[in-house]
Order: C-alpha cells, then sequence, then structure tokens
C-alpha cells in the first residue's frame, strides 16, 4: 500500500483548517485528522497560578489516543475511511497505483516527536501577532478564552512551542498565513501531486 503523511501545522487561527479542507477535496482518497478533536476534558486540564487553563501544551491532548487514529489508518488506509466516512460512501476501487493520503493538521503536531517522525512532507502556517490575537478573537472555543487569555497564555506558550519544535524539525516549509487561501492550497499541492506521481511510478 502507498501512503503519504502530511503535516500542516501552524499558529493558532493561522489557517491549519482551512487549507487542510482544500486539500482534501482536491486529493483524491485523502483523509483529515484533526489534533484539536484530540484535547483532553477541561476537567483534565490543570490551571496556573492566574487561574488560567493550560491548554496550549501537549499534555493537554489525549496524544496516545491520536497516535492510535494514525497507527489505524497506516495499518490499512482503506478500511480506516470506509469506517470513518459512514456506511454508503464510495470509495475508488482498489488499484496498484493508489496512493493513499493522510493530512494531519494541528499547533502542536511536530512538538510530538513520534508524530513528526511519520510525516513525509512538513509545512507551519505563521502570522503576525495582531493578525492571530484578532482572528482568535471571533473564534469560540469550548471552554471560551477568558479575558487576558491571549497575552497570558497562547502567545507566551506559542514562542516556548515555538522554539521546542525549531530545535526537533529540520525540514519544515513556513507558509505564510496572510497569502491568499487559492495561492496556499497551490503551493502545498504542487508539492504533494508531485510526491504521489513519484510513488505511482515506483
Ligand atoms: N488564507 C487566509 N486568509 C485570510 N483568512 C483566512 C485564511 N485562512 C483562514 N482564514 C480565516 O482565519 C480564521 C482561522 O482559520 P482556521 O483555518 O480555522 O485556522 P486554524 O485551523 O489554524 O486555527 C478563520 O476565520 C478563517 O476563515
Ligand atoms: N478544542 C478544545 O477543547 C479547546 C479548548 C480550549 C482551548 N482550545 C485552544 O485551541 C487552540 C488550538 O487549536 P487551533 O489551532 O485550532 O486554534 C489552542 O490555542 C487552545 O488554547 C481548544
Amino acid at each position: 500500500m502507498k501512503t503519504l503523511i502530511i503535516g500542516i501545522g501552524g499558529m493558532t487561527n493561522g489557517g491549519k483548517t482551512t487549507l487542510s479542507k482544500a486539500l482534501l477535496e482536491r486529493l483524491p482518497n485523502s483523509c483529515v485528522m484533526a489534533q484539536d478533536a484530540f484535547f483532553k476534558d477541561d476537567s483534565l486540564v490543570p490551571v496556573d497560578s492566574h487561574g488560567f487553563k493550560q491548554y496550549d501544551m501537549l499534555s493537554a491532548l489525549h496524544m496516545d489516543r491520536m497516535m492510535e487514529e494514525v497507527e489505524a489508518w497506516r495499518q490499512d488506509p482503506r478500511a480506516f475511511m470506509a469506517s470513518r466516512r459512514g456506511a454508503g460512501h464510495l470509495l475508488p476501487p482498489a488499484v496498484d497505483q493508489q496512493v493513499f493520503v493522510l493530512i494531519i493538521e494541528g499547533f502542536l503536531i511536530f512538538n510530538y516527536r513520534p508524530l513528526n517522525e511519520l510525516m513525509n512532507r512538513r509545512y507551519f502556517l505563521q502570522i503576525p501577532y495582531k493578525t492571530c490575537k484578532q482572528r482568535r478573537s471571533s473564534r469560540v472555543y469550548t471552554p471560551p478564552d477568558p479575558q487576558g487569555y491571549f497575552d497570558r497564555h497562547v502567545w507566551p506558550m506559542y514562542l516556548k512551542n515555538r522554539q521546542e519544535m525549531e530545535e526537533m524539525v529540520e525540514d519544515l516549509v513556513l507558509l505564510d498565513g496572510l497569502s491568499e487561501r487559492d495561492e496556499l492550497l497551490s503551493s502545498v499541492l504542487r508539492d504533494v501531486t508531485a510526491d504521489i506521481e513519484a510513488l505511482r511510478q515506483r
């Protein structure tokens, strides 16, 4: 079975979900796995001395469960997709040259070494502080961000996580999250379709 794993990392509100959904629509035999889906229950996330929930760190995520999902996909992407999409969704017939693509998106996907190691391509969407704060302020999380959360928790943790990521990951492709959606999509598609073609020829 030929497979490809693409990492779409980036800052909070950098545009990861938007880009991943666009890729999903354009790439046959692909599926998206979002790190956000693996946040622990609020009761399990500790608070700091200011009363802020410590969401922006790996310990707030069930990374073990996320790895199980990735492993299930790696074992049998076809069966994985069929089971997740629900009955009745048509998958194309199996052929030798088929390449299955897993798009993994999330703000801390490269900071978790076992996951990072599985990626064939790594992209990181970055945006300036002001844009990040602005986009974040119009988004409602569960639980919603309390007053001061961005400046006291989200941004300092981003800086810390980013430094850690840069020490760990070498072949990161930085994407400007201020670019047009279509531009971002076509630059990633260019790489990935070339990878798919190379795998097919093998
Ligand atoms: N290329 C872009 N240009 C302008 N706004 C964007 C772009 N990509 C995403 N957005 C907007 O930014 C916000 C966050 O996007 P989203 O994809 O949910 O980010 P993330 O998944 O990284 O948190 C949304 O309102 C989305 O519509
Ligand atoms: N989905 C949740 O359970 C939840 C809860 C609280 C905060 N968050 C926030 O989600 C962010 C990461 O997701 P995005 O990259 O989609 O913004 C983190 O900055 C974190 O503060 C998520």
